[in-house]
């Protein structure tokens, strides 16, 4: 939940709140003349939409959504949005208003993503449409459904993730493209049981708190391929792996991605239909500001991409400074990267090209925007102004090389949507061709005059040879598999930073994580396959050899299998292996499996297997021990916290009385039974003591699945707040990255 409505009157605040946010819209000055001037001056829209382009900005954002899961969990549900739901909304009259139905936005692929512009007391007043509302919000809260806005869905399909790749989102939280990048990892993943992917995710935000809401949004979709981390990604330290080089011989490498997203932290002006704030402060300041660390993120993520990998950076802002401005400095700096062309892809995306020429100021009243830089300079403004810009404000001098027309710019009018921007980058693994020395030129004309003492102050440039490079592999000690200090220290930047960080390690973590305190997490321990606890899930599940057991993980330093235990898949396992915790300021990995379940007064604690752990697991258990039930013993777990074992029909009743007391999972087959038809095979862990069973998933999960299959939520919890919930403005249920003004104000500036 977010920090919303919580407690007591929570029905009433939220409804409030959205009141409060009518009356907002209709408050607030839509006007700022600094806004206007400044994106005048780009050229950003021809001059005959311009008008069209500022009515937009003024109208609240439909709401859109998108089916997540796995790609066969995503088109069940996505089936019932189009056969059950869409068909009850068709005929929607209200107030004498015919009310249109969700529409699948266009581009989307499988038609899984939905937008519809409802007013928000048709959601409250209308049967049907409170009905859909109760469906969204349960399936929401269970991570079926990710409220997105929809540009924000667009930088993961761009990234083209397959499950074998190594990822890298490097400005993560609250981590809604990262749920993307974990599907399209686990696209082999089938509706009851999670693939172990090759791949790798590592998910970083350099803000500690918002690492745990990325942890908190990814538990929807758990995965042994994702870890966390919380660290600057500017300054990413390089991730050690053992390799082999050309001779035979092991040595460690350097970790490279195949594929990296910089959606990075920006002046979010494409928001402002939502973030109504940013009518009254939009200074061009806010994008000014953000660019250098933009540069340095991006020049980050080319320096650890693999050859022939791909970065998408990605922002919500229409500011060039932010984007043309920063693709431009970092490709001069990289010759090996170009711009992909992506114009055949979603070719029902309505999108404009990048721009080669801007203008810049540092003017906060915008009432004059400069062509280049040395106009900036010959002006009149405050040396104090002009010290704050640097070259890479403006275009380069001969930007149309570079092609910056195949970026994307996604305009609120065009297809009612935010504002957003979106570059695809290319490395080759070519060497520099006649074309890129050229740019390499270029790079050093534009180093040239940064050298020039007349250009401001020093500490304002961007020095891009100061930025960690990947260049050496590290060699290995071929006995013990460490690497050799003397390589280590050998290492640039990343590596000098690791020292430090050694030597005082509270200091620099304060340092480095934005005022978010020291790194107080545990670390990730390997069990021994051996471990009674480990084989005692292992035996009592009925979990076969081919199940990773090397691969289980607690988090303590001793490693005790203590609370719960976690499976990571391989890469992830090497990284952690090899790989200081502290240095990288792991904050999560893999997936949690089994927990331990205190059971009564003189009875052992056993471990047993979580609701998020059984598809990961279910692969490796042998069939005959799944218990097989009915829907009227389904619905009784579900209804009942506690249900006696002798309170279910024959032949479940018997069937649960034989089995010991413990861990045990139930099937209940497809098909129809009575009213009740499932679509598909349902499992889940039940929890057997001396005379009763539990349903071993959270209250959420829960009443998501009773309204599922029963079409209402029966549950004890469901029974009594079903109202409150269905109350709901969908966009409370989940933090959205573009949804939060906090996210914009705290966050994004
Ligand atoms: C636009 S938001 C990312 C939204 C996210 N990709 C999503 O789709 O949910 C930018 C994020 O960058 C993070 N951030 C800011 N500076 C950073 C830095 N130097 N390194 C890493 N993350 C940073 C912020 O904490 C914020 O969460």
């Amino acid at each position: 939940m977010g920090k919303r409505g919580r407690g007591k009157g929570r029905h009433n605040n939220s409804r409030k709140t959205q009141d409060d946010r009518t009356d907002l819209l209709e408050k607030i000055d839509m006007q700022n003349e600094r806004l206007f001037a400044y994106y005048k001056a780009q050229n950003i829209v021809p001059e005959e939409e311009w008008d069209q382009f500022v009515d937009t900005l003024r109208q609240h954002l439909p709401t859109t959504f998108r089916v997540a899961g796995s790609r066969q969990t995503a088109q069940t549900l996505n089936s019932t949005i189009k056969d059950v739901h869409v068909p009850s909304l068709s005929n929607v009259v209200f107030e004498g208003q015919k009310i249109p139905p969700p529409v699948q936005i266009p581009w989307y692929p499988d038609g899984l993503a939905w937008h519809f512009n409802v007013p928000k007391k048709v959601l409250r007043k209308s049967p049907e449409f409170k009905k859909f509302h109760s469906f969204l919000v349960f399936e929401t809260e269970v991570g079926n459904v990710s409220r997105q806005e929809a540009v924000s869905m667009l930088p993961p399909l761009f990234l083209e993730v397959e499950p074998h790749h190594r990822v890298m989102d490097m400005c993560a939280a609250p981590g809604s493209k990262t749920a993307q990048i974990l599907e399209a990892l686990h696209a082999q993943d089938t509706i009851t049981s999670t693939s172990i992917p090759s791949g790798l995710l590592i998910a970083n935000d350099s803000d500690n708190k918002r690492t745990h809401l990325l942890i908190h949004q990814s538990a929807r979709l758990p995965s042994p391929a994702l870890m966390v981390t919380n660290l600057d990604a500017s300054n990413y330290p390089s991730i050690k792996i053992p390799g082999t080089s050309r001779n035979g011989t092991s040595r460690m490498e350097t970790l490279q991605f195949d594929r990296i997203l910089c959606d990075v932290p920006c002046s979010g002006d494409g928001t402002i239909r939502k973030n109504m704030g940013i009518w009254k402060s939009w200074l061009p300041m806010d994008g000014n500001g953000l660019h250098a660390l933009q540069v340095r993120i991006l020049q980050r993520a080319m320096n650890i991409l693999k050859d022939n990998g791909r970065i998408v950076y990605s922002t919500c802002s229409l500011n060039p400074v932010e984007n043309e401005a920063v693709i431009a400095e970092a490709l001069l700096a990289n010759p090996a990267f170009e711009l992909v062309d992506v114009s055949d892809k979603l070719p029902e995306l309505i999108r404009r090209p990048g721009l080669h020429t801007w203008r810049a100021t540092g003017d906060r009243t915008v009432a004059t925007t400069f062509a280049t830089y040395e106009e900036f300079m010959a002006s009149s403004l405050d040396d104090i102004v002009k010290s704050k810009m640097t070259e890479g404000h403006w275009p380069p001098k001969d930007a149309e090389k570079l092609n910056l027309d195949r970026c994307l710019r996604i305009y609120p009018h065009l297809q009612d949507t935010g504002g957003f921007f979106v570059a695809v980058l290319q490395k080759s693994a070519k060497p520099a061709s006649a074309s890129t020395n050229q740019t390499l030129e270029r790079k050093r004309d534009a180093e040239s005059l940064n050298d020039n003492d007349n250009n401001g102050p020093e500490s304002k440039r961007l020095r891009l040879s100061e930025l960690p490079s990947e260049d050496t592999p590290t060699p290995v000690d071929p006995v013990t598999s460490e690497v050799t200090k003397s390589s280590e220290a050998s290492q640039a930047a990343p590596i000098a930073e690791t020292t430090a960080q050694k030597t005082q390690p509270e200091k620099k973590v304060k340092d480095k994580s934005s005022g978010n305190g020291g790194f107080k997490e545990n670390p990730y321990t390997f069990v021994s396959p051996d471990d009674p606890t480990l084989r005692s899930c292992i035996e009592r599940l009925h979990i076969n050899d081919d199940f990773p057991s090397s691969n289980v993980l607690v988090r303590n330093p001793e490693g005790d299998a203590a609370r719960s235990l976690y499976l990571a898949n391989d890469i992830v396992k090497t990284i952690i292996k090899h790989n200081d915790y502290e240095r990288l300021r792991l904050t999560a990995a893999g997936t949690k499996v089994f927990a331990k379940q205190e059971a009564g007064k003189g009875t052992e604690a056993q471990f047993r297997v979580l609701g998020e752990g059984l598809p990961v697991v279910l692969p490796f258990v042998d069939p005959a021990s799944i218990i097989t039930g009915d829907v009227a013993s389904l619905k009784t777990l579900v209804q009942t916290y506690y249900p006696l074992c002798s309170a279910f029909e024959e032949p479940f009743r018997s069937i649960v009385e034989a089995r010991p007391t413990g861990s045990h999972i139930v099937r209940f087959p497809l098909g129809t039974h009575g009213e009740i038809s499932l679509s598909h095979d349902i499992l889940l862990p039940i929890w057997k003591s001396n005379v009763s069973l539990t349903l071993m998933i959270d209250k959420k999960a829960k009443s998501a699945l009773s309204l599922r299959v029963f079409g209402a939520d029966i549950t004890t919890v469901g029974k009594e707040g079903q109202a409150d919930a269905s109350q709901k403005p969908v966009d409370e249920v989940v933090p959205m990255d573009q949804d939060i003004a906090d996210d914009i104000k705290n966050y994004c500036k």
